[in-house]
């Protein structure tokens, strides 16, 4: 049983894979119980047989930004080279060294931009062991026939959670008194500190983690309103509202849950700040570039904004020490961090054990699935195609994965190549300019192989080609 993985920016053969043992899938769920029952998870994920490159040892993993040790396991198990980093890696150091690599996991840090992808000569796919994807660039790669998979929802809860706590601090100013106690000042004050209770939380955006946040927040006995670009069905007594001034009008606690996209990038700015209420609080765990940090810095001065908590830069460092995030990164960094009632955090909305393990497991079983037989459900550029797994017991049988341009008249082409053969099943979709198509076809002989792959590198097509038997 042998592979053959060929990319096609390379035209050649590149990599001869073969693989083994029984078919059988790995399957990850979402919910606390699954949380809950990580290690096991995690033990089952390891003792499961997967479809597997018989070759694993040329697969070569680059992990970066100090991915959960679960996934190094995992990978580790199906016999992939992997290469750890604690950090993440800036551009030049990505372009060097990313052409060896067949695929890659990252975090919110990692920039794979277009001039680092296309030094990516055996990148198959990406992992983003978090939930944000606009690190990547997403078209790019899918043109480049690259998938790209995230973890959807396994730090929701951990960032929920976060902001709760945000909500509270900010409304009892419990980062001033402990930065007093800490320099040695008794400051006992009840002035312009508040319960929760009966007050009203705006939540922009009503995914994953607002609708999350929605729940634990109801649950305090504040108010909910939220406003999304789409109607969500409300949790417990929430009410959507129709516009982005109505929340701001209305909403004593203004928290952010959307994604980095054109429209989002300073969704709260000075005309914004000036639609809320006096003295009330923002607090943003989405992307740095949500907030315009200058005018929310202005709205506090002129004392219209209460207190902020933020968690989340325009620029942000790629590892963790002393003088890493100062005015070298960001222009506002001291004005911020001189005001009273301001929160920051380094990022760590999702950086919990739970999360961080759930992830591992999710994220590093897409990508195997993705490598050992094709399946790309859960990719976030791509189109989402599985088959059942190959039948191994059946002599002379071939799985074709075929990435090609999404045009008339490809797969009239490439079933008149594979036409020779048994088609025992096939699925094709498409998702923009790309399209994917598997086909397990029996009856090849080894000698039909070479020529099977030539006839469909022919193909004006095509993007990229892996053969797996
Ligand atoms: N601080 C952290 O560590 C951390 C952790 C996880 C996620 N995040 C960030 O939080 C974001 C949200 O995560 P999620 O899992 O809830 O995502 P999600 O996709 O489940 O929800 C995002 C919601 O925002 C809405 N939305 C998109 N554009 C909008 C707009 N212009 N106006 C109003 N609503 C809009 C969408 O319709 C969707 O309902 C992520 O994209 C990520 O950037 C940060
Ligand atoms: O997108 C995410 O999931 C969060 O921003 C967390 O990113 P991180 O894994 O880099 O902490």
């Amino acid at each position: 049983m042998s592979a053959l993985n060929i990319n096609n920016l390379q035209n050649t053969f590149q990599d001869a894979l073969n693989f083994g043992g029984s078919p059988g899938a790995v399957s990850t769920s979402p919910t606390q119980s699954f949380m809950n029952s990580l290690p096991q998870r995690l033990n089952a994920a390891k003792q499961q047989k997967v479809l597997k490159p018989f070759s694993t040892g040329d697969m070569k993993i680059l992990l970066l930004e100090n991915v959960n040790q679960t996934a190094i396991e995992i990978f580790k198990q199906q016999g992939y080279q992997v290469e750890f980093h604690k950090t993440a890696m800036g551009e030049d150091e990505l372009l060097g060294k990313i052409k060896d690599f067949h695929a890659i996991g990252i975090r919110s840090k990692t920039k794979l931009t277009a001039k680092v992808l296309e030094q990516a000569k055996n990148l198959i796919c990406i992992g983003c062991f978090c939930i944000g994807t606009n690190q990547v660039d997403l078209n790019y790669a899918a043109d480049k026939g690259i998938a790209v998979f995230n973890s959807p929802f396994s730090n929701s809860r951990s960032v929920a959670e976060l902001v709760i706590a945000e909500i509270i601090t900010l409304a009892r100013q419990l980062g001033d008194r402990s930065i007093e106690l800490h320099t040695g000042t008794w400051n006992k004050v009840s002035a312009r500190c508040w319960e929760v209770r009966g007050k009203t939380l705006g939540i922009i955006g009503y995914g994953h983690i607002g609708s999350q946040l929605s729940v634990l927040a109801e649950a305090m006995g504040l108010h909910v309103i939220y406003y999304d670009i789409v109607t969500i069905m409300a949790l417990g007594t929430a009410k959507q509202v129709a516009t982005l001034d109505e929340l701001l009008n209305k909403a004593d606690f203004v928290s952010l849950h959307v994604p980095e996209t054109p429209e989002t990038r300073n969704m709260l700015s000075a005309p914004q700040f000036a639609a809320m209420k006096d003295g009330a609080y923002v607090i943003n765990a989405s992307r740095g570039t949500v907030v315009d940090i200058p005018a929310l810095v202005q709205a506090m001065k002129a004392n219209k904004i209460a207190g902020a908590a933020l968690d989340v830069y325009p620029n942000e460092p790629g590892k963790n020490g002393a003088g890493t995030y100062n005015d070298d990164l960001n222009s506002w960094t001291s004005e911020l961090v001189s005001l009273p009632n301001v929160v920051l955090t380094p990022h760590i909305g999702g950086s919990t054990e739970e999360a961080q393990t759930a992830i591992g497991i999710e994220v590093s079983n897409a990508l195997s699935k993705y490598i050992n037989e094709g399946n790309s459900v859960g990719a976030v550029n791509f189109p989402e195609v599985s088959l059942r797994s190959l039948d191994l017991d059946q002599e002379n049988t071939v799985r074709v994965l075929y990435i090609h341009q999404n045009i008339p008249g490809v797969l009239k082409t490439v079933n008149n190549i594979l036409s020779n053969h048994n088609i025992e099943k096939q699925f094709s979709d498409s998702n923009g300019n790309i399209a994917y198509l598997m086909a397990d076809i029996s009856q090849v002989n080894q000698s039909d192989i070479k020529q099977i792959y030539e006839e469909l590198n022919q193909t004006s097509a095509k993007i990229s080609i892996r053969l797996l038997y």
